[in-house]
């Protein structure tokens, strides 16, 4: 058994009988607060570390389960067992909103919005009679579960620390799922997730709203803890310090979230005790403290405490499980020579500068295509307007007989135009067969809930094959397991193709992918390309090596200050004196 799995163990076996020994009260109860808080920061593990999204607004969605199930327990005897389904709904509902209007802005608007938030719901909170104003509410229930008062901390703390567990692994599962991976390749930037396909927005959305359902669960529990509520643990300082948990413990990491609720809660409750005697005199010192530490730890150690932990386990082997997976399903090609892809007169102008001027030119099936030119001719715009990153000034794109300017990425990579990236983008976390798998999320369909529960995995091992299945037609099965960020330029261009590959696509696109490969590696592309074009596919190749181009296109297009210079075999384009003339400057 490896390490990983007895320290797991261990953790959980320790756990369970912690209330069993003759521990003090007061250690359940800081182990309660742990469970609470970790719940929470759990959340912005998801939300914060994973989708890079940032959150000071966590604490109302505790006040938001806190405070729907003591108004309906207290008030209309509701069973806590009701209310938390309804605090659920409630929170989804704001936090939905809350989404809805902030991540389309980029920016920093979602902290800001949830510092807001979190002012606002405090006030809110305050001030309604109803709820007791800054007194809040007292004399809750206790939980009852199956005939049993959860009265003691002892007795609460099973029901918590199991939905602390279960929601951990719940998360860890999320991760390592079609979703996760969409969730992850958020972070770096929207274009990326877009182009294989991903609703960058949804998943977005998705992250807050969960984040904010393990928040007010959280306040549910905490309400029934207590047995009364009232704002002050609800507001803003309590928002920071969540995001202080998770960033702590290591903002990425799900177990990290329970390291640092537990640092943070001990340290609190010693501060509190040591700095007031230090000092001469009370006050909230640990707040001081605390900043210092946020800091620091962001200064030397960014990925917080679970990082270090996690150096000295050993790395997570992904067991091969996909061998004999369903394969998917894929789109019918088009047939040999038939017109893939028509750009029409397409024109893209930023302000004054035409950076695209009315350019026409065709792929058509089974060739592949180059489109050559100076620095800043207007290829990469061209590429952009194809593959919908920018939308087009005016002309047409048509992909198989159908429109597509005016669509997002995401629609134009459903239709089957797949592509790479000028400069790499990638998960360089994941391994790179996880990577590569992102290339085939429009193939899978399986949501949040199946990710969560497991019900994912036939699903999954299906993705993963084709993974494996477009890294093996690229030759590049060694580096399956390889964490993507340890690969050197070459093999991390070649997972970019396998990656785009995944998607089934019939037209793909590549933005200078011999860029800062050696030479024994651009003839691998060579060679790569060369059979994918005998496999029937289409590409269009933006590239300076003028060696590869030559190599390996069919037909190449040339541009020069936005506009198309000439179009040829790449024998014509070579004879060409108007294209050496672009190239060395000269005029023509
Ligand atoms: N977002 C933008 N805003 C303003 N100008 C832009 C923008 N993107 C590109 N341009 C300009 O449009 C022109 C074409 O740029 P583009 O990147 O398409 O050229 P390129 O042929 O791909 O160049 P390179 O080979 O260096 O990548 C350049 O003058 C560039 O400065």
């Amino acid at each position: 058994m490896n390490i990983r799995r007895t320290s797991l163990i261990v953790f959980l076996l320790a756990l369970a009988v912690l209330p069993l020994l003759p521990v003090p009260e007061f250690w359940i109860t800081q182990a309660n607060y742990i469970g609470l808080y970790a719940l929470v920061a759990l959340g912005l593990v998801l939300l914060t570390g994973v989708a890079g999204l940032t959150s000071f607004g966590q604490a109302a969605f505790v006040g938001m389960g806190a405070y729907t199930t003591a108004y309906l327990s207290t008030a209309h005897g509701f069973s806590p067992w009701v209310t938390v389904w309804i605090g659920l709904v409630i929170t989804a509902v704001f936090a939905l909103v809350l989404a809805w209007v902030t991540l389309r802005m980029s920016g920093h608007y979602l902290p800001l919005a949830t510092i807001a938030w979190g002012l606002s719901l405090y006030y809110t909170l305050g001030n309604i009679d109803a709820l007791g104003k800054y007194d809040g509410l007292l004399g809750l229930p206790a939980i009852n579960f199956f005939g049993t008062e959860l009265r003691s901390g002892r007795s609460f703390y099973y029901l918590l620390w199991v939905i602390v567990v279960l929601a951990s692994f719940a998360t860890l599962h999320l991760l390592d799922s079609r979703v996760g991976r969409a969730l992850r390749a958020v972070k770096g930037g929207t274009t990326m997730a877009e182009a294989m396909g991903v609703n960058t927005f949804r998943t977005k959305v998705m992250a807050f709203v969960i984040a904010a359902l393990f928040a007010a669960v959280s306040g549910w529990l905490f309400a029934h803890f207590q047995r009364t509520v009232n704002p002050s643990p609800f507001g803003l300082n309590k928002g920071i310090e969540y995001l202080f948990m998770a960033v702590l413990g290591g903002v990425g990491h799900v177990w990290g979230a329970i390291v640092g609720a537990g640092i943070v809660k001990i340290l609190e409750e010693q501060l509190q005790v040591w700095l007031p005697k230090l000092m001469g005199s009370s006050g909230n010192y640990e707040v001081i403290v605390f900043g210092i530490v946020l800091v620091l730890v962001l200064h030397y150690a960014r990925d917080g405490v679970w990082a270090f932990i996690e150096g000295w386990l050993p790395p997570v082997k992904r067991k091969v499980d996909w061998l004999d997976a369903a394969p998917l399903a894929e789109q019918t090609k088009p047939p040999q020579g038939e017109l893939v892809l028509d750009v029409q007169a397409v024109r893209k102008q930023f302000g004054g500068l035409v950076a695209v001027n009315d350019v026409s030119f065709q792929v058509k099936a089974g060739e592949i295509v180059g489109l050559i030119g100076p620095n800043g001719a207007g290829k990469s715009t061209t590429f952009n307007l194809v593959t919908g990153v920018l939308p087009a000034t005016s002309g047409a794109v048509s992909f198989r007989g159908q429109r597509i300017d005016g669509l997002a990425s995401r629609d134009i990579a459903r239709r089957g135009l797949s592509r790479t990236f000028q400069h790499v983008k990638m998960i360089p976390t994941m391994t790179v067969l996880e990577n590569v798998a992102l290339g085939a999320h429009l193939r899978g369909s399986r949501g949040v809930a199946a990710a969560m529960l497991r019900l994912d995995r036939a699903e999954e091992r299906s993705l993963l094959r084709e993974a494996e299945r477009q890294l093996k037609r690229i030759g590049m099965e060694q580096y399956l397991h390889e964490q993507a960020g340890n690969l050197a330029m070459g093999p991390q261009r070649l997972m970019e193709i396998a990656r785009a590959l995944c998607a089934d696509p019939a037209l793909l696109l590549l933005d200078e992918p011999a860029a800062g490969l050696r030479h024994k590696e651009k003839q691998a592309l060579v060679e790569v390309l060369r059979q994918l074009r005998s496999e029937g596919l289409s590409i269009l190749l933006v590239e300076h090596d003028m060696d590869l181009v030559m190599q390996v296109t069919d037909r190449i297009v040339v541009m020069e200050f936005g506009t198309k210079l000439m179009e040829g075999t790449p024998s014509e384009v070579q004879a060409s004196p108007a294209v050496r003339a672009a190239y060395l400057g000269t005029e023509h």
